[in-house]
This record gives structure tokens, C-alpha cells and sequence, in this order.
């Protein structure tokens, strides 16, 4: 089994295990459940600059611990407060260290901000998950799931008024899973089957998304040269997480990645 198959499997088994403890009715009654999804995709549709989606990722199967001591709710707002145009916050516990309480504390602190729920969605049950703890993106990763789940699963999250982000890696997964309920593509460039990590994977898939649909380039981003050449290929947002998590001040390091992007932007006016 690769490491993605082993995370599929370990999710299948905690889902069924979470429907006994909660059901849908009590995911409904949840407070946050009614509350109005904000879009991401919206807000990057009209973005005339590079927009930045912060990660909050403690661990991860291939770099393990990034940063385990660390506050959600003082790293997303400083997230938040440097300019993240959205947070990503993982849910999931056994291979990322994340949880459902790391994405409330991370609401709680920023109750405006859109959030997407980074975890292996498998069932429709996730979805209500993600709605009750006040998510407004959910996460369809392309390489674990069916066309026909990814159809499915997006028009329940629309159902529901969640934004839908597909992942894809390859072309082949862009041409079976692309559908109508997708609101953003997000290409990965780590192959989660391998963790090998190219900016290529989202260079050359760029010009295959078809341009109704607003694209983000995912994993492996540090520097803002890359950032701006990649925007000029047509993403428009950027998912970034350990160049964050690893140091002491996540938000002060994307602060500096800002300050990063406008100074080239402004030696290059063409750039943006
Ligand atoms: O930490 P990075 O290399 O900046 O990557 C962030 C994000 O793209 C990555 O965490 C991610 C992308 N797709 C995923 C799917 C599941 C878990 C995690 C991910």
C-alpha cells in the first residue's frame, strides 16, 4: 500500500466509528452549521495580485513534525492578520497531527476568513463534519476518489453550501474528475503517492484547466519568484504550509513573503 492508500483505509475505518458516535441530526444541530459559507472562489476570481492560502499543519508523513507546540488560534490570526486571503487547517489526526479542535479554536479566532477543511473526504458524513464545525471549502482529492464520488460528493457540499476545491496531480485525473459542482482546481504539486515535489506539475497542467475554473497551485511554495511566475500562468491563489509552520512566527514569515511579492511586483510592474 502507498501512503495514500493507507490514509484512505485508516479513514474509512475512523468515519464509520464517528457516525456511531454523532449522527447527521446531531452534525445539524451543531451551532455553526447554520452559519453563511464565505466564497474563496469569488474572492479570488477578482484578485489582481497573488493570494496566499495559510496552512496550519503541525506534522506530515513526509517531513513529520513541523511544528507541534504551536496555538491555532494565534497562528491563523496572525495568519490573517499578514494578509491570508484564506487558512487551510488539517483535520486530519493519525498522519497530520491535525483535529477538529485545532479548526475551531482556528473559527473561532477568525469567524470572517473563508476556511477550507484539509482531510481525506471519503463520505458524504465528512461533509456535515466540515459544515458543523464551521468549514466553507472542502477538499475532493482527485487521486483517492471515483469520478463518480467526486461528482456526487461535490453536488452534496454545494447541497450543503460548501465550495468544493478539486485536487488533481496529472492530466489524467483533471480529464475523468473535472465536473460542473467543482469550484476550484487546486493542482498538487507533491505526488502524494511518492511526496516528490515539482513546480512543473502546476506549469504544465496550467494550460489544461479550462478557464472557467478559478485554479490555486498547491505544496512545495516558498519563494515569491515562483509565485509570480506561476501567477502568470493563470493561478491566482497559493496553498502554502510548511514554509510557514517551520519557523518560530508562521504569520511573521508570511508577512515576509508579502513584503517579498509586492517589492517584485513593484521593480516589475508587468509582472502582476
Ligand atoms: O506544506 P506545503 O508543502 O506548503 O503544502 C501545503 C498543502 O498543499 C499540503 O499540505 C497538501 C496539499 N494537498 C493535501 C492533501 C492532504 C493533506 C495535505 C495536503
Amino acid at each position: 500500500m502507498n501512503i495514500l492508500e493507507k490514509i484512505v483505509a485508516r479513514k474509512l475505518v475512523e468515519v464509520e466509528a464517528s457516525k456511531r458516535t454523532k449522527s447527521i441530526s446531531d452534525l445539524e444541530k451543531e451551532a455553526l452549521f447554520s452559519r453563511t459559507s464565505v466564497s474563496l472562489s469569488d474572492a479570488l476570481k477578482i484578485a489582481a495580485t497573488p493570494k496566499i492560502i495559510s496552512e496550519f499543519k503541525r506534522k506530515s508523513p513526509s517531513k513529520g513534525i513541523i511544528n507541534g507546540d504551536v496555538l491555532p488560534e494565534i497562528v491563523t490570526a496572525d495568519y490573517v492578520a499578514a494578509g491570508a486571503a484564506a487558512l487551510s487547517v488539517l483535520t486530519d489526526t493519525d498522519f497530520f497531527g491535525g483535529s477538529f479542535d485545532d479548526f475551531l479554536r482556528a473559527r473561532k479566532a477568525n469567524p470572517n476568513i473563508p476556511m477550507l477543511r484539509k482531510d481525506f473526504i471519503v463520505d458524504e458524513y465528512q461533509l456535515f463534519e466540515a459544515k458543523s464545525i464551521g468549514a466553507d471549502i472542502i477538499l475532493l482529492i482527485a487521486a483517492c476518489l471515483e469520478p463518480s464520488e467526486v461528482e456526487s460528493l461535490s453536488k452534496k457540499a454545494h447541497d450543503l453550501g460548501l465550495e468544493v476545491l478539486l485536487e488533481v496531480h496529472n492530466s489524467e485525473e483533471l480529464a475523468q474528475s473535472l465536473c460542473d459542482h467543482i469550484d476550484i482546481v487546486g493542482v498538487n504539486n507533491r505526488n502524494l503517492k511518492t511526496f516528490e515535489t515539482s513546480i512543473e506539475t502546476s506549469i504544465e497542467l496550467s494550460e489544461q484547466i479550462p478557464g472557467s475554473f478559478v485554479k490555486i497551485s498547491e505544496s512545495g511554495l516558498s519563494d515569491a519568484e515562483t509565485i509570480l511566475h506561476l501567477y502568470n500562468h493563470g493561478y491566482k491563489g497559493f496553498l502554502i504550509g510548511e514554509t510557514f509552520m517551520k519557523t518560530a512566527n508562521p504569520g511573521a514569515a508570511l508577512a515576509d513573503l508579502q513584503n517579498n511579492l509586492s517589492q517584485i511586483s513593484n521593480r516589475n510592474p508587468h509582472v502582476v
